[in-house]
């Protein structure tokens, strides 16, 4: 697998080698810090909980992690070496000088710097060209956004390598072609956080009641919209020329003190961490990651339902992740089609268990609707079949659940046609975790006009595929459990009795 070499393994290098781990790569790190590996394990574990359930398509299968005692071996043969040390010029201009004494002078070094400029990064290094920012966010395995900062000095390859690379990471490269202290985001959290130190500092308003304040309200709408979209749409019918005119004077007011920076002085600090620490202390930081991780991904895959934002960028890692696979396929590029069709493979979402710890019944057919859509697709039922007008309705379905499963665990659903041919569409479903068979899914459909919402004829091409399958798979035994109905056994004269 690719290799990458993280160095510095703390909070952020740290989320940058489950990213890395997650997507299929080795991963080398260098950390001085003799716990490093316990933490970076620590992160490792709530990213294999929260990261795989984001995508509808499983991840690859997952790199190898290991720990150098030098950069040097850290780096031969990395493609990608992402700098996460501390946020101190000189460490990371005495990092840079042992990374490039080692490595391949082709590879991309990135530098997770929150401020520093690139070109301060590239000062007296030994091949400027190769070090750009890529400044991540917290928590660097689930949220897309890097800024990729770069110099008139960066080599045109290494940029391409590195919005290339980001994609295939499902992270967002946002390519800033100007550098300046703090880039653009940090420069936002900056103002936001300043602001919001003088408010606690003036009695104003307590951590919580700020935190309150950005999260029910605008925290929501920032995280889908932006700043500017969302301003637009509060300028009502007559737009942000109206809105800038409403509220324009109020930058003269004393709404903000922004540059006024309060005095960093411990009483500041301590009246900040005693706030806070009464907010939530009752939690441990490896509880509230997971709190942050749950919220984060039940936000971002609604928002991939929508196509909008963070969730566009899922898609279209899932999009790319199912070119060439089998989850790709049209029913002409399938040679053998006595065999049942592999048409989900996915891990359990966080956001699919309940109160009793294990994916929730609903999400039984959620996956096997899942399987179905697929199977429609593959057979060209696809989106602009469907936008012509003809499409399948499910009239019935049995699920059998046969045994539990828990978030992130990968399930697979192969699909089999019972029968099949002009309106009449009858599946079995499949859902297996490795060898142990979790539910089974009976489901007949009927092709149906979209116009007239009754019974049709598919086009012949739907109904050729759909029965090349269902003759090549009328040799396979019958499966186990099909036709089957809820018949429990009853007890007692008047059939009341309990259900064995
Ligand atoms: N924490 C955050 O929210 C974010 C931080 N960043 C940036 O990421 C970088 C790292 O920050 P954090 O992970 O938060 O810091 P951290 O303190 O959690 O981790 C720094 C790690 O670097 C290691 N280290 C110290 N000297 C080293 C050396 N000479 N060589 C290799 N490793 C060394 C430490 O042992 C530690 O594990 C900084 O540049 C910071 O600005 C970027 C985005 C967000
Ligand atoms: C506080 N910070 C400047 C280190 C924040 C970042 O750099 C990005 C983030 O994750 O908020």
């Amino acid at each position: 697998m690719t290799p990458a070499a993280i160095i510095g393994g703390g909070v952020i290098g740290g989320g940058w080698a489950a990213r890395f781990l997650l997507n299929g790569w080795d991963v080398r790190v260098f950390d001085p810090d003799p716990d490093a590996k316990r933490k970076i394990d620590a992160v490792l574990e709530n990213a294999r909980r929260a990261l795989p359930g984001l995508l509808d398509v499983a991840l690859p299968e997952e790199g190898g992690l290991s720990f150098h005692d030098t950069i040097a071996e850290a780096v031969t043969g990395a493609v990608w070496i992402q700098e996460s040390v501390p946020e101190r010029l000189e460490i990371k201009q005495q990092t840079f000088a042992a990374i490039q004494a080692a490595c391949d002078p082709a590879a991309v070094i990135g530098s997770s710097t929150s401020g520093f400029r690139p070109s301060d990064l590239q000062q007296s290094s030994l091949r400027p060209e190769q070090i750009i920012v890529c400044h991540p966010f917290n928590p660097v395995y689930l949220l897309p956004l890097v800024e990729v900062v770069t110099t008139a000095l960066t080599a045109p390859e290494i940029l391409e390598q590195s919005l290339a690379t980001l994609r295939g990471l499902g992270m967002y490269p946002l390519h800033l072609k100007k550098e300046i202290d703090a880039h653009v985001a940090d420069r936002l959290l900056e103002a936001v956080w300043r602001e919001a130190l003088w408010l606690v500092k003036d009695g104003i308003a307590t951590t919580a009641e700020i935190d309150d304040a950005i999260r029910y309200g605008f925290g929501l709408r920032w995280a889908q919209m932006g700043l500017f979209e969302t301003y637009r749409i509060a300028g009502g019918e007559a737009g942000m020329k109206h809105f800038m005119a409403q509220f324009g004077p109020a930058l003269a007011w004393p709404w903000t003190k922004l540059t006024d920076v309060p005095e960093f002085t411990e009483e500041l600090v301590d009246l900040i961490a005693g706030q806070s620490d009464a907010q939530s202390g009752h939690y441990s930081i490896r509880d509230l990651e997971r709190l942050r991780d749950g919220n984060l991904v039940a936000m971002m895959r609604a928002l991939k339902g929508q196509g909008w934002g963070a969730g566009d960028v899922l898609a279209a890692q899932e999009r790319a992740m199912r070119e060439g696979h089998a989850l790709g396929q049209r029913a002409a590029d399938v040679t053998d089609p006595a065999a049942p069709v592999l048409t989900v493979r996915r891990a359990v979402p966080l956001d699919w268990t309940d109160y009793n710890g294990h994916m929730n019944e609903a999400k039984y057919l959620q996956a096997f609707g899942d399987a179905t859509d697929r199977f429609m697709e593959l057979i060209g039922c696809d989106a602009e079949y469907i936008a012509s007008g003809g499409s399948y309705f499910t009239a019935e379905t049995h699920i059998r659940h046969l045994d539990e499963v828990h978030a992130g665990t990968v399930i697979e659903v192969h699909t089999r046609v019972l029968g099949g041919g002009g309106k009449k569409m009858h599946l079995w479903h499949e859902m297996h975790a490795g060898a142990r068979l979790l539910a089974t899914g009976e489901h007949f459909l009927l092709h149906v006009s979209l116009d007239t919402r009754r019974p049709s004829q598919p086009a012949p091409e739907i109904d050729a595929a759909l029965r090349r399958f269902a003759d090549a798979q009328a040799q396979l035994p019958r499966p186990a459990g099909a036709g089957r109905f809820v018949g429990a056994p009853r007890d007692g004269p008047a059939g009341g009795g309990a259900v064995a």
